[in-house]
C-alpha cells in the first residue's frame, strides 16, 4: 500500500520532491504539506491537489513517513515541538544542509528510522541527484524505499560515512546554482555580443545539456570528451586558455570548499555531540 507522506515546511526544496512523485504517479492524496502561510496552503492545495496544513503535529500524527523540509536553523525547534507525536515505527528523512542523524535523532526524542538526505532542485523535472545516509534503527526495507522515493524523482547513492555529505552538498546539492551562475554569465555575454536573449538561453541550456547527457551516456573520460571538441588553434582552445590563465581549477576549488565548510559550520552549530 502507497504511505502517506508528510513535508514538513512546503518552500522550495520540498515543491520539488512532491512535484516530481506526483509527475511519477505517487497519488496526491497520500501527500501532506505544511506551511504557516495561509496563502501558501491554498495555493499548495489548489495548484497540486496535496493536503495543506497549518499544523506540524496534525501531519506527522497522519503520515507514516515525514520529510522535513524547513531550514537548517529552524530544524531543532521544528523537531521537538512535535515530538511526543513520533511513532517507533514511522520513517524520518530530513533534506536539510549540514544537520546531522545524531542531532535529528535526538529532537525527535525515541529511536526512530532517520535518513538523511542532500537532494537537489532538479528532482521538480525528475532529474534529481540525491545523496543519502541512514542511521542504525533504519532498516534495509525502509532503505530500499527511500530509494525508491527519490528515483521516482531522479537518481541518488547512498554514503557510508556521514562526513562525506559536505562533499555530496558541494558537489550536487548546491551545484545546480553553479551551473545556472555560469549559464546567467554565458547568455550576458552573447547579449553583449548581440544575440538576443531567447536564442542565446536556447543555444547555452542546450549546449550545457548535451555535454551533461554525454558525460552520462557515453563510458568516455571526461577529458577526452573535451579535446574532441579542441581543435588545435581553433576556436575553444581559446575559451579554454581564457579559463586556464584565470585558474579555472581555483576557482572551483574555493567555491566547493567554501560550500562545504559552511556545511561543516551548520553542523557545529546545530550538533547536539558537540554542544554538549
Ligand atoms: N533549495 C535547495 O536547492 C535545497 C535545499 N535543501 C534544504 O532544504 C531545506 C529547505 O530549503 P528551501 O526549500 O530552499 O527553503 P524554503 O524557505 O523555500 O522552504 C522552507 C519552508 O519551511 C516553511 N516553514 C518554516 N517554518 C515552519 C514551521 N514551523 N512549520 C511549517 N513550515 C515551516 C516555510 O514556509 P512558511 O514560512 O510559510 O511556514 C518555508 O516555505 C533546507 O534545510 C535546505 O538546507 C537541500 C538541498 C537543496
Ligand atoms: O543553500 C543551501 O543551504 C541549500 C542546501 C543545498 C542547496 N541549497
Amino acid at each position: 500500500m502507497t504511505p502517506s507522506i508528510a513535508f514538513i515546511g512546503v518552500g522550495n526544496m520540498a515543491r520539488a520532491i512532491f512535484s516530481g512523485m506526483l509527475a511519477s504517479g505517487y497519488p496526491a492524496d497520500k501527500i501532506i504539506g505544511t506551511s504557516r502561510t495561509p496563502e501558501k496552503r491554498d495555493y499548495y492545495h489548489e495548484r497540486y491537489g496535496i493536503t495543506m496544513f497549518a499544523d506540524n503535529h496534525l501531519a506527522v500524527e497522519t503520515a507514516e513517513i515525514v520529510v522535513l523540509c524547513v531550514k537548517p536553523a529552524q530544524m531543532k525547534a521544528v523537531v521537538e515541538e512535535f515530538s511526543e507525536e513520533v511513532r517507533s515505527d514511522q520513517l524520518f528523512i530530513s533534506v536539510a544542509a549540514g544537520v546531522e542523524l545524531d542531532s535529528l535523532s535526538h529532537w525527535l526524542g525515541k529511536p526512530v528510522a532517520v535518513v538523511r538526505s542532500m537532494p537537489n532542485t532538479p528532482s521538480q523535472i525528475g532529474a534529481g541527484m540525491t545523496g543519502l545516509i541512514a542511521n542504525k534503527q533504519t532498516t534495509q526495507e525502509q532503505k530500499d524505499w527511500v530509494g525508491e522515493l527519490f528515483a521516482s524523482v531522479g537518481h541518488s547513492v547512498w554514503v557510508e560515512d556521514e562526513a562525506h555529505m559536505h562533499t555530496v552538498t558541494s558537489l550536487s546539492g548546491s551545484a545546480p546554482a553553479y551551473f545556472f551562475r555560469f549559464l546567467e554569465s554565458m547568455i550576458k555575454n552573447a547579449k553583449d555580443q548581440g544575440l538576443d536573449e531567447k536564442t542565446s538561453r536556447e543555444l547555452a541550456s542546450y549546449a550545457m545539456l548535451g555535454a551533461a547527457r554525454m558525460v552520462i551516456e557515453l563510458e568516455e573520460p571526461i577529458e577526452q570528451l573535451r579535446k574532441n571538441i579542441t581543435s588545435p588553434n581553433g576556436t575553444t582552445e581559446q575559451a579554454l586558455l581564457s579559463f586556464d590563465a584565470a585558474n579555472i581549477d581555483k576557482i572551483v576549488a574555493d567555491a566547493m570548499m567554501a560550500c562545504a565548510n559552511r556545511s561543516k559550520e551548520i553542523s557545529n552549530d546545530f550538533s547536539v555531540k558537540k554542544n554538549k
